[in-house]
């Protein structure tokens, strides 16, 4: 069996007990980065051969040793018995980069989800619970109905909380019972059953809470602030050495988590965002020089107006937070949308909230101001905007537009996920529920090159995922504008 090194001990490998010497095709040698002898942050980095290197997640057994194990129910479950390679290998990873050369090494690759031969939990000790951090987004009761069920069903487990309101229901609100019964037609709605919140992040509080209420599965759903707790209470819970499961599920319509392929919701955000396109697309054509103009989400990252604006094939412009632009002269805005009403006598502009911030906090001098979490508060791009282009065209006379502004931000956000996402989510929550059971711990749940996977916190926190207006998708978006 493999061994972890922190530097001053060796402790079991996490998934030992499915392991034999025979499971390990490639050299094996985990490490702690940052070891320092206090808890360092578990980086647990596998080498193989040809260059391969696993960034496996912390497992139960890093830090409790001699976990018993169990056969995982799921063994005899009719529905599943017919799959003929039910189970996932112990050593099955999956590749961070799928394009490769005949000399290049192998790569990064992340733990395979799914279910496995052995669990560490007894269902009937199973105590679970789920919260939603954050912003909207369509799909969060989907994800709440399918951890539900999937423990339900799949592993007999009955116990499962709600919390309520985001973080600070942990140690502020009472639990909500959660049963298949009271879960089943959630998926059709928007919002999150649960409530959300920002702020109110207090690792402490929310460790306690755990543990006086005997909580040994926590399900985290929510965006980069939300991991970012998640990894806080899950360095806390294994320096109190609680045999307490943390998986985290990545939500965020602004798709700005990175590593996975994209997040849940984000379809079902494009796709809305579409019907106020086509509503700014009917506006813009029906009057003369009519303009177009469309706010959406994305504070840091310009994926749904790139998505929207690729999809739609009615838009002349999109403006993302990732490419600076200015206004007026040579190369500006104002001479772009002349040049577009003279041309085609209409035009539709997108424009993702976090884009020109610069711009406009220079021209209004506002204070930097933040939400509860900390997320800088962005002034109305959308607003602002549509003033300095009719403040232009009224000055300079020679051609009046007629600008109709349409800010559809929250309502993108609040409706419930399309069918895809639905898919999407049911595989996210059983990836989780799969991999809490196994003992893993410590990780966000998340498709890889169409294959889902454990990902130490740390690989999704350590930066944003951001559209790259150097990568073919945006020359794509920029060439539908030469059509
Ligand atoms: N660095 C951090 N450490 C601990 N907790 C954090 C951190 N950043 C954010 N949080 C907590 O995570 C929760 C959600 O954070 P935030 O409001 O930024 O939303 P998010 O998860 O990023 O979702 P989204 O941006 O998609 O709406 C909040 O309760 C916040 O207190
Ligand atoms: O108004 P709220 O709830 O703070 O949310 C706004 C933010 O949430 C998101 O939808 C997700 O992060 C962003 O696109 C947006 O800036
Ligand atoms: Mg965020």
């Amino acid at each position: 069996m493999g061994s972890v090194s922190n530097g001053a001990s060796e402790l079991r490998c996490g998934g030992a007990a499915e392991a034999n010497s025979d499971d390990h095709k490639f050299e094996k040698k985990v490490e702690y980065l940052n070891s320092k002898n206090e808890f360092p942050k578990l980086a647990k980095i596998v080498n193989g051969e040809y260059g391969y290197t696993l960034e496996d997640v912390p497992h139960l057994c890093d830090y409790i040793p001699h976990l018993p194990t169990y056969t995982n129910p799921l063994q005899h479950n009719l529905a599943y018995s017919a799959v003929r390679q039910y189970f996932v290998d112990y050593d099955d990873t999956v590749a961070q980069k799928i394009v490769v050369h005949k000399d290049t090494p192998r790569g990064t690759h992340f733990r395979r989800a799914g279910p496995r031969q052995r669990v560490y939990f007894e269902s009937d000790d199973v105590r679970a619970c789920i919260v939603t951090c954050g912003g909207l987004c369509p799909g969060l009761n989907t994800v709440i109905r399918e951890i539900v069920c999937g423990l339900h069903h799949m592993y007999g487990v009955k116990r499962v909380l709600g919390i309520d309101g985001g973080y600070r229901g942990f140690y502020a609100k009472n639990t909500i019972s959660l049963t298949p019964n009271s879960v089943n037609n959630i998926h059709k709605r928007g919002g999150t059953i649960l409530g959300t919140s920002r702020g109110g992040h207090d690792t402490k509080k929310i460790v306690d809470s755990i543990q006086d209420r005997g909580i040994n599965q926590v399900y985290i759903i929510g965006g980069d602030g939300t991991q970012k707790g998640a990894a806080v209470i899950f360095e806390e819970i294994r320096r109190r050495g609680l045999k307490v499961a943390v998986a985290g599920i990545p939500k965020t319509i602004d798709n700005d988590i990175p590593v996975i392929d994209k997040s849940f919701g984000f379809d079902s955000a494009v796709e809305e965002a579409e019907r106020a396109i086509n509503a700014a697309h009917v506006e813009a054509t029906s009057f003369e020089n009519g303009i177009g103009l469309v706010k959406l989400m994305g504070r840091y990252s310009g994926f749904i107006a790139m998505y929207a604006t690729i999809a739609s094939r009615d838009v002349d412009c999109c403006l993302i937070p990732e490419s600076p632009f200015y206004l007026e002269g040579r190369g500006g805005l104002f001479e772009y949308i002349e040049k577009r009403i003279k041309e085609n006598g209409h035009m539709v502009i997108v424009i993702a909230e976090g884009a020109g911030q610069e711009l406009l906090t220079e021209s209004l001098r506002s204070a930097n101001k933040e939400d509860a979490s900390g997320n800088k508060l962005l002034q109305d791009v959308g607003l602002w905007i549509s003033q300095k282009i009719k403040d232009h065209f009224s000055k300079q006379r020679k051609t009046a537009v007629n600008l109709k502004y349409i800010d559809p931000t929250y309502m993108i956000r609040a409706i419930p996920s399309n069918a895809s996402d639905n898919v999407y989510c049911t595989l996210l929550a059983q990836s989780a529920v799969h991999g809490a059971m196994a003992g893993y711990t410590g990780f966000t749940v998340g498709p890889v090159n169409g294959r889902h996977a454990y990902i130490p916190f740390h690989r999704i926190n350590e930066r944003q995922n951001k559209v790259v207006i150097t990568d073919r998708m945006w020359a794509r978006l920029l060439s539908s504008f030469l059509e």
